[in-house]
């Protein structure tokens, strides 16, 4: 900063904890800190990075960009000799939907996590060193949440030991994978194995799409891209393919990890929704400490937006919600990571927990994070509308987390189908662990009291946990209940899937509060940072009670005097916070590069900012716009020759 005058300089004296130790803290450690600052920085200053103009571009430049800007990506990987870390982080900070995603987010961990020894030796090595492209080709156009219900077809021909991968229908084209539609060379495809005219399920296989000469498809496959995408720029740096298949290559598949690249890229997603959270909530929160509007007096000067109670209690529970979703996001890897190397031994055990858990996390933080960015944009006012202000890309691009890797509600059905089965071995042998251990103490959880009598009796963990354990287990069990009435569960099940729903967000809420408590009980050093989070947990906590009263009061969980004093407890904490929210925000550490936004500029220097941005428009080129001769100026006159009639 310096030689710029910082217009937050005043609200980052305010704060009362260390930011560089949150910084950490957030980060996760300072290992992954430091490599985060450096990536980013190598980053913004590389003027083949920009993205200032995507709003403005064609589809074609934009897409042709997005190449160029992954071309070079990867030629500084290689010059710079980065690791497999810092090389994820910089595509991250390049902040650009590309093909790079797919082949690294789901082609490599689907060869990783699905194919053989022998397949892996082979493929790996080219992926790695990209000598091949590839995606992940699932859905169809007739079939993407219904996985069993895929109609490409693989069929095995002992003569040429090959596999024929047909699509025989219109609907059953692969449609939608990221990739496929321009760039991918090879492709895992999703396709029902059959030999000696049995079918045997759907299983993945690595087909190659065009040829490595010339990238031309190879014979019988037609591909191209599916057409544009909500939003101008956003996700149309991607190509989403289309393709009809013919021949191709090899099997693999050991059947019960056919579903294994899904749970892995869901529990990505939980921690993307944590950075896509922060950095809208880091733009809201700059600009309302810089906006003003209201409340002088005598000429002084007007009140900030963000003292407004109002402005707070619609932002500050998105702030604890980027932090709630971050620390979650970190427990759940390490979940994933455990049900991997149990997998490795053929332990599976813990398989339908990492699947109902990545599955309900990451359609409650997905849901959360859509709403929350469209809520940043408004608590922006009329600027959070520009395009200037990052929200809108941030949006568009965001949005469709809620649909890909599995719809949100499809996704919640299977924590419904988990808790349901939790609930039906009560009293068995099996006890419920992991996640759903609190349902062990089910019998006081269907009768306890909640013992808040004064407002900051919410401040202990232990009640807000039992609070919300109630809740759930008296929601799981009442649709258990209703479930049993039915001759057939399956269409008890369908009947009453809009309970389930509830039910399932109410245990992912519950597992994202006890997942922060917990962090909170480390060892967590830096002045005031600990007593910060603290504050952050009790307001994600009692902000979700509050917006689900209705739930805590139809199952007598809380009483309607207990849930005021929740809400009288938020207004407190909402005064507790206000002076460290610009440092809490800066904790993220974004470079202004990354946070794309003119209103959330670290400086707060707003006003002439937007005013530069908005005289860089292509429509302002010249003061006299294009079609005035055509339109304007014949309209004019004609108004003219009316007027005179
Ligand atoms: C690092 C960056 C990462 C990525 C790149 C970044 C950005 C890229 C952007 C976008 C990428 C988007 C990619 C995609 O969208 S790929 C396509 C994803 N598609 C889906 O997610 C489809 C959703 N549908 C399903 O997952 C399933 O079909 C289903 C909804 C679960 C339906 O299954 P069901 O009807 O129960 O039937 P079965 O399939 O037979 O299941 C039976 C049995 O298996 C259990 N099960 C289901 N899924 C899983 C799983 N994933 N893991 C473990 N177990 C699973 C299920 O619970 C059931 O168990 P029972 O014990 O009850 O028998
Ligand atoms: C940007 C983007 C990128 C993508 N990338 C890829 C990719 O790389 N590879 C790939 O293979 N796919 C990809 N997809 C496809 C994606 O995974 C699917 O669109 C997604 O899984 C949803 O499936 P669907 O489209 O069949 O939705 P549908 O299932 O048709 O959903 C339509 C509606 O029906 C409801 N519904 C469906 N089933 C049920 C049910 N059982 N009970 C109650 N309600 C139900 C849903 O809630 C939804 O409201 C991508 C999609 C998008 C938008």
């Amino acid at each position: 900063m310096d030689g710029v005058v910082d217009h937050l300089a005043d609200e980052r004296n305010k704060a009362q904890f260390d930011v560089e130790e949150m910084k950490i803290v957030w980060a996760g450690s300072r290992h992954v800190f430091e490599l985060s600052d450096r990536i980013a920085r190598l980053v913004a200053s590389d003027p083949v990075f920009r993205k200032d103009n995507r709003a403005t571009l064609s589809r074609k430049d934009l897409f042709k960009n997005t190449l160029r800007k992954a071309a070079h990506a990867w030629k500084r990987i290689i010059e710079l000799r980065l690791s497999e870390e810092e090389a994820s982080k910089l595509r991250f900070y390049v902040d650009e939907a590309a093909f790079t995603d797919l082949h690294w987010g789901m082609f490599v961990p689907a060869i990783k996590g699905q194919a053989t020894e022998e397949q892996q030796q082979k493929w790996l090595p080219l992926a790695y060193k990209m000598q091949i492209i590839g995606c992940y080709a699932q859905t169809e156009l007739g079939h993407g949440s219904n996985v069993q219900g895929l109609e490409t077809t693989a069929t095995f021909d002992p003569q040429t030991d090959e596999f024929d991968i047909h699509s025989p229908t219109l609907t059953s084209s692969k449609w939608w994978p990221g990739g496929l539609g321009k760039v991918s060379t090879h492709a895992v495809v999703y396709a029902r194995l059959i030999t000696d005219g049995q079918e045997h399920g759907v299983h993945g296989f690595i087909v190659q799409l065009r040829s490595l000469d010339d990238h031309l498809p190879l014979p019988g496959i037609t591909i191209g891209d599916i057409g544009m995408k909500f939003g101008n720029g956003a996700y149309n740096t991607m190509d989403n393919g289309v393709t009809r298949n013919g021949k191709c290559v090899r099997s693999n598949v050991p059947r019960q990890l056919i579903y294994g690249t899904m749970v892995f890229v869901r529990q990505t997603i939980v921690s993307d929704a944590s950075c896509a959270l922060s950095r809208a909530v880091c733009i809201a929160t700059r600009y309302s400490a810089v906006r003003r509007q209201f409340g002088s007096q005598n000429g002084g000067v007007e009140t900030q937006v963000i003292d407004y109670k109002t402005q707070q209690n619609r932002l500050f529970p998105l702030l604890a919600a980027a932090y709630a979703f971050r620390f979650v996001g970190e427990w759940l890897k390490w979940l994933y990571t455990d049900v991997t190397q149990r997998l490795q031994a053929n332990d599976f055990s813990t398989l339908p927990e990492a699947h109902a858990c990545t599955a309900g996390l990451k359609s409650l933080t997905t849901t959360f994070t859509a709403d929350a960015i469209e809520e940043c944009r408004k608590l922006c006012g009329g600027h959070g509308y520009l395009c200037s202000s990052g929200l809108p890309e941030l949006f568009a691009v965001y949005v469709p987390a809620c649909t890909y890797e599995g719809d949100n509600v499809v996704l919640l059905l299977q924590v419904a189908r988990f808790l349901m089965k939790t609930v039906s071995q009560l009293g068995s042998e099996k006890k419920p662990v992991g996640t759903t251990a609190y349902m062990g103490r089910v019998e006081h959880l269907m009768q306890c009291r909640c013992s808040v009598q004064k407002a900051e009796d919410w401040l202990n963990p232990n009640t807000i946990l039992e609070a919300f354990e109630a809740r759930t287990a008296r929601m799981s069990v009442a649709v258990a209940q209703k479930l049993a009435q039915f001759a057939n569960p399956e269409e008890g099940f369908l009947e009453l899937s809009p309970n389930l729903v509830e039910a399932s967000v109410a245990h992912c809420q519950l597992i994202v509060v006890s997942k922060f408590i917990e962090k909170l009980q480390q060892d967590i050093p830096g002045k005031g940072v600990k007593e910060l989070l603290g504050m952050l947990c009790n307001i994600y906590a009692l902000n979700i009670l509050h917006k689900h009263l209705g739930d805590f009061l139809s199952t007598g969980s809380i009483t309607p005097k207990q849930g005021s004093l929740a809400n009288d407890q938020l207004r407190s904490l909402y005064s507790q916070v206000r002076p460290n929210a610009i440092a809490l925000v800066d904790a993220f550490n974004y470079t202004d590069h990354y946070l794309g936004s003119v209103l959330g500029r670290y400086d707060g220097n707003v006003y002439p900012k937007l005013y530069e941005e908005a005289w860089k428009d292509p429509l302002n080129d010249s003061v006299v716009p294009d079609g005035y001769h055509e339109y304007i100026r014949p309209l004019l006159k004609n108004q003219l020759r009316n007027a005179r009639l």
